[in-house]
């Protein structure tokens, strides 16, 4: 089937990167007639660094592109025509001969609070146990609530419920975006407003790299792109970029549309331990791909000048 496809789609094997990429499959076969017939997309599961180290926290592999490299090389190999990836594991440089020309409409960007015993991080006594292998997670919490204890904790949906159901820890986090586009919603007992805990960059964000000269899928693409959630993206991908952290420093930033038109961008960095927290903000008159980016650059920078190299260590 895969040498008759008009075009072929790489995506990791999760079932959230799976459901992801039947949403990109199920756009463009509404958009374009031609990609409707049976066989005409095809789908290719990558296994990439990242899925098959599952015992270690991500930042202690190291190295940035870890769900991403693999498919990156099937891609620009000609094995794949595009691929699907949550933005927020995508690093900030793309290889050479590649582009990202394609966000698809932004889901919840809120990260969800998720416990079998409490209701919300205020609820919990000192010392219980919060399992996250997110270093923005882990010291967000930690800066906030000082009193909780937080362990790393990796696993897919069903791995962590059923460690939260054996009580090897008292709650867990995921983002309310996997849990949407995978049908569960019900699986968080709360979302975490954003004040409370900044998402991490480009979260409930999906992208869609191609070939450069791939003008035929660039064309398909089109019709799926978000230039609002793509403008957000490039806000906070900026700083990100700009803050040029390693895996090892907890970045968070958001950036939301007001309703007259503007963009408010909140960017965070927090120490691991969370003994101490640097936030900066600005606002965006007519936000568009490159007011929102210099934005972020702009952002990104002044909390790199006000930590230090020791606050962002390289
Ligand atoms: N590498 C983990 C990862 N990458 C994207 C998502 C969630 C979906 C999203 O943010 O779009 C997750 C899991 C999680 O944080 O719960």
């Amino acid at each position: 089937m895969t040498d008759t496809a008009k075009l072929r789609i790489g995506t990791r094997g999760s079932p959230l990167a799976l459901a992801q990429a039947h949403e990109v499959r199920d756009k463009l076969a509404k958009a374009h007639p031609e990609l409707a017939e049976d066989g005409a997309i095809a789908i290719t599961v990558i296994t990439t660094t990242g899925d098959k180290i599952l015992d270690r926290a991500l930042s202690e592999i190291g190295g940035k592109g870890l769900f991403t490299k693999e498919i990156d090389d099937a891609l620009m190999g000609g094995e794949i025509d595009l691929a699907v990836h949550s933005m927020k594991d995508v690093p900030t440089v793309l290889p050479d001969g590649m582009i990202l020309p394609t966000i698809l409409p932004r889901e919840d960007v809120r990260d969800a609070f998720i416990s079998l015993k409490y209701k919300s991080f205020a609820e919990m006594p000192a010392g219980s146990v919060i399992g996250s292998a997110s270093l923005r997670r882990q010291a967000m919490i930690l800066n906030k609530y000082p009193n909780l204890k937080v362990v790393t904790f990796r696993g897919n949906v069903q791995t962590r419920l059923r460690k939260l159901g054996e009580e090897q820890v008292d709650a867990t986090l995921l983002a309310m975006a996997g849990l949407n586009r995978l049908g569960q919603p019900e699986i968080a007992t709360a979302p975490i407003a954003e004040d409370d805990m900044l998402p991490a960059v480009a979260q409930g964000a999906i992208g869609i790299t191609i070939r450069e000269e791939d003008q035929q899928t660039k064309d398909w693409l089109a019709a799926l792109h978000c230039e609002k959630s793509a403008i957000r993206v490039a806000a906070e991908r900026a700083a990100l970029k700009a803050l040029d952290g390693s895996c090892r420093t907890p970045i968070a930033a958001l950036a939301e549309f007001n309703d007259d038109g503007s963009m408010r961008l909140r960017v965070s960095i927090v120490r691991p331990d969370g003994s101490e927290r640097l936030d900066t903000e600005r606002l965006i008159a007519k936000p568009d791909m490159a007011s929102a980016a210099a934005a972020g650059t702009d952002a990104g920078e002044e909390l790199k000048q006000r930590g230090g190299p020791d606050f962002i260590s390289a």
